[in-house]
């Protein structure tokens, strides 16, 4: 079985965004602009947020997509590499996600 992972979709992004518009949705969106990809990104997750309190399960699964692919081109267009996202994910797995609010509580004034 072929496993399709969220840096397989990363690298077709920056593939797509050398190609022609006309022939690509990445592009067009590439070529919108910050604000149009980060607009999408924010209606992506609006739609993902009514699918989950519907408790839509298909619903929850194809806007789970639809937001992954825009995140993967807000990063793309903002110079973030996926990797540094994951990177940071895989810092975080050092302590649970109580301890890390609480030492932040603890630091701050
Ligand atoms: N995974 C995706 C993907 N998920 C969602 N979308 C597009 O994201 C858009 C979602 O926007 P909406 O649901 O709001 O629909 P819409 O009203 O048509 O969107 P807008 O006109 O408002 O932008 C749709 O046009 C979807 O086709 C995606 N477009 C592309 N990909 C991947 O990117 C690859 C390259 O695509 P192109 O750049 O088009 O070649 C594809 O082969 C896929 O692997």
């Amino acid at each position: 079985m072929i496993e399709f992972t969220l840096n397989d979709l990363a690298a077709i992004i920056e593939a797509r965004s050398r190609a022609d518009a006309a022939s690509s949705y990445t592009k067009s969106l590439l070529d919108g602009g910050p604000a149009r990809a980060a607009k999408k990104l924010g209606e992506e997750a609006v739609e993902l947020v009514i699918a989950a309190l519907q408790g839509d399960r298909d619903a929850i699964v194809s806007e789970s997509a639809d937001l992954l692919y825009h995140l993967l081109v807000v990063l793309h267009q903002s110079g973030a590499p996926l990797a540094e996202v994951l990177a940071e994910l895989e810092r975080r797995t050092a302590q649970s996600g109580h301890e890390e609010k609480a030492a932040r509580h603890k630091n701050s004034p």
